[in-house]
């Protein structure tokens, strides 16, 4: 059995795709939002139109992960930290893979250096890439990258983990995972921004390159292997993200472009993940204009076209 803390677009997407080959436990923070769930077989709050399989119970009680041997933690990157420790007995012996994208605020871990703090013993694993929620949940082809530092524990749930449609690769530079699918999303708010202010496709085509080029100079210095960055984790999800409007994050950017409000409680990572990106890039001297500009954007301390303008009024350089 398998369990899934966070039954939010993601938790429900991967429960979904997991219940096809074994019994899944969905959790749910909410009591009354798992019952509904659990009578309606729908999780009509986050990932609504999609069935709930017979495999998945789901349940607001922890003691129902009891018999889970993995725990995927698919919650957003910043509560990340307070639910582990909050459910720290339960999870202490489980494989734990984490399902989230981002940097922490308060400490610029990615969510394995995150578990690995909590759980000193453990060796917790990331699974990333692009991939849509809505897409895993109907069963559309999607590949992901499944990290873990330890090659045997990346050997061994590889399989565990992956279905007929969700198809996993595995590697072992935790930190580059965790980095691509983090700052990805920055250049994914700014690549809404860019389109939402009619800059056009070749614009939105140079903030994804040089986007790339600043993620790249970013997470090799913190210790990232280059060949993670073009993979799945890295440039695929860049790649997916910063071109659709099914994205978040990309939405998000549009909205910022429109000086409009964002009324929605669905979780933006790119937004906390910027702040925690510049302020790591700001104390190692690291240059990183995409991502300062939508920290400024979105602090209200530049607009989007003043942001441009910066942009393009940097030096000329070779690339
Ligand atoms: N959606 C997608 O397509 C993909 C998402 N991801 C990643 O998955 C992670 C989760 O995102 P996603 O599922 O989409 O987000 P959603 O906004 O759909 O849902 C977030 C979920 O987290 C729950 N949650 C929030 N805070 C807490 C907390 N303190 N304790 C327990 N549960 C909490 C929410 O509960 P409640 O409903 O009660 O508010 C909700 O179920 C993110 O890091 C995201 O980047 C990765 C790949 C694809
Ligand atoms: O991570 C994702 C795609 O791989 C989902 O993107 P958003 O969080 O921007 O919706």
């Amino acid at each position: 059995m398998i369990g899934v803390m966070g039954a939010g677009a993601f938790g429900t997407a991967l429960a979904i795709s997991l219940a096809s080959k074994t019994d899944v436990i969905l959790w749910s923070r909410d009591a009354q939002n798992a019952d509904h769930m659990q009578n309606t077989r729908e999780n009509r709050k986050r990932l609504p139109n999609v069935a709930l399989p017979a495999k998945i119970t789901i349940s607001a009680d922890t003691d129902a992960l009891h018999s889970a041997d993995q725990i995927l933690l698919a919650v957003p990157m910043q509560q990340l930290s307070t639910i582990a420790k909050m459910h720290r007995t339960i999870l202490s012996d489980k494989d734990l893979i984490a399902c989230c994208k981002g940097v922490d605020l308060q400490t610029g871990k990615g969510p394995v250096g995150m578990l690995q703090q909590i759980f000193p013993t453990s060796h917790p694993s990331i699974l990333t890439g692009p991939s849509f929620a809505a897409d895993i949940a109907r069963g559309l082809p999607t590949a992901l990258t499944l990290a873990n530092a330890d090659p045997d524990t990346a050997l061994r749930l590889q399989p565990i983990l992956s279905t007929d449609t969700l198809r996993l690769y595995i590697s072992h530079d935790v930190i580059g995972a965790e980095l691509g699918g983090g700052l990805k999303n920055i250049m994914a708010i700014a690549c809404g921004a860019t389109i939402g202010a009619g800059m056009g496709e070749s614009a939105r085509a140079a903030i994804i390159t040089r986007g790339f080029a600043e993620l790249r100079r970013f997470a090799l210095a913190q210790g990232a292997q280059a060949d993670t960055l073009i993979g799945l984790s890295g440039f695929g999800d860049l790649v997916l993200t910063c071109t659709s409007d099914k994205s978040r994050n990309y939405r998000f950017g549009q909205t910022l472009a429109k000086d409009a409000t964002w009324s929605s409680d669905e979780t933006v990572e790119g937004v906390t993940t910027a702040r925690a990106v510049a302020k790591t890039a700001a104390n190692q001297g690291i240059d990183m204009p995409i991502t300062k500009a939508i920290v400024a954007v979105i602090e209200h301390k530049i607009t989007v076209k003043d942001a441009i303008d910066a942009l393009l009024a940097r030096p000329l350089k070779k690339e």
